[in-house]
């Protein structure tokens, strides 16, 4: 975990004010700004008594993210924080920078990191949750680096809402909310930015194996409900791929979550969740469930958990802190399941069985 100490506020007067107009006004801010004028962070979130949960949520502009996020917020009770609204409302409360990040979202450009890192350092401070969805940032690398020095938290999980520019144009054009950069240049703009600055930042995270992307194109609904289920990391095929001629699951119930053992509908799917369940969530310490669970992992490849928890930590051989915090999370997990057919099956039970317990404590 990334965990440094420093005021933000050195941050922001550590830079000249020619500076801030520099990066916020054009796009070549890569060369303008220069860390060295930014003093590393020390502090991280001070005032929190636990280090909160972050997931980002990244995606081109008027893909959905915003919509998407609201409803994961609403169901899986996180706190979401849109960096666009926490600058329109700097617009909106005519502060020191308002001026200054109207005309760069009107431009379709990105608003220096000083000023962006700082608005979501104190949201998250002032918030009195610890899990937050980050949406809409970071928008570039240099917001990455600029984050990691000021906040340090590492982001459990960064989904990607992925879908053509002509529907992401169409859903701008269309959302009548009144937004001064709704139009077709500036979102021609911003569309130019999002390849050049922000897919640098997907490619980031997809490496470091954080990206989880999902297909954004289809209904509110459908979106929402594939949403953690058509996790695709990195390069790994999509769900649909991976499930195509698969045994277990009805065509009906392609892409469908147990995130419970009631959303499991045949006898067959119930037995499998639980002893995933257990084994995964119901165990005790010490009773040896990591290894299957690395196993399973590192032999398919196709077995994946929702946005909440984490896989490289979760999965990690050694039973680090990190891993039984991961394993603490799980209390209301989402399992995604993405293993194909009867090898899935086999190997699963060879897996699980090793366990010792009763499959009936998970339910
Ligand atoms: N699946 C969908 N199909 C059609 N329209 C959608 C869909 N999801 C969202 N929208 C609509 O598209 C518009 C853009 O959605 P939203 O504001 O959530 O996108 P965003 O990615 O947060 O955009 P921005 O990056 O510009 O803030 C809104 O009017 C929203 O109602
Ligand atoms: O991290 C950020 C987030 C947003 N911006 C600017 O705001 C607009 C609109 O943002 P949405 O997230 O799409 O609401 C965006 O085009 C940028 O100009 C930013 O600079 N940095």
């Amino acid at each position: 975990m990334l965990r440094r100490v420093h005021p933000l506020s050195t941050l922001i007067f550590a830079a000249k004010p020619s500076l801030l107009n520099q990066v916020a006004y054009g796009l070549n801010y890569m060369e303008a700004f220069s860390m060295d004028a930014v003093k590393p962070a020390e502090a991280g979130i001070v005032s929190k008594a636990r280090t909160p949960t972050i997931n980002f949520v990244l995606g081109g502009p008027g893909v959905g993210k915003g919509t998407q996020c609201t409803r994961i917020a609403e169901t899986f009770g996180f706190t979401h924080l849109s960096v666009g609204d926490l600058l329109r409302k700097e617009i909106s409360s005519n502060t020191e920078y308002g001026d200054m990040i109207l005309e760069t979202i009107a431009k379709g450009k990105i608003v220096a990191s000083e000023v962006t890192v700082k608005l979501l350092k104190t949201a998250i401070e002032s918030s009195k949750t610890d899990k937050f969805l980050i949406d809409g940032f970071p928008r570039s690398e240099e917001n990455r680096v600029a984050y990691e020095r000021i906040i340090g938290i590492e982001p459990e999980v960064v989904l990607f809402f992925d879908c053509n520019e002509e529907e992401m144009v169409k859903r701008i054009l269309h959302r009548n909310q009144g937004r001064v950069d709704d139009n077709i240049d500036t979102t021609k703009e911003r569309l130019k930015v999002f390849e050049a600055y922000t897919l640098p930042v997907i490619r980031y995270y997809s490496q470091k194996g954080k990206l989880h992307k999902i297909n954004a194109i289809g209904t509110e609904d459908e979106i929402f409900e594939r949403e953690p289920s058509s996790v695709v990391a990195g390069d790994k095929p999509s769900l649909s791929e991976v499930i195509a001629g698969e045994e277990l699951l009805s065509s009906e119930r392609t892409g469908r979550i147990f995130s419970s053992h009631s959303d499991a509908r045949t006898k067959k799917e119930i037995e499998i969740w639980c002893r995933l369940r257990f084994t995964m969530g119901a165990v005790t310490h010490k009773s040896r469930k990591g290894q299957p669970c690395c196993r399973l992992w590192e032999e398919t490849q196709l077995f994946d958990f929702g946005f909440q928890t984490l896989r490289p930590k979760c999965f990690r051989r050694k039973q680090s802190r990190t891993v039984k915090e991961g394993w603490k999370k799980k209390r209301n997990w989402v399992f995604v399941e993405v293993l194909d057919g009867s090898r899935r099956v086999k190997l699963i039970e060879s897996l699980v069985e090793p366990c010792e317990g009763h499959i009936e404590e998970s339910l």
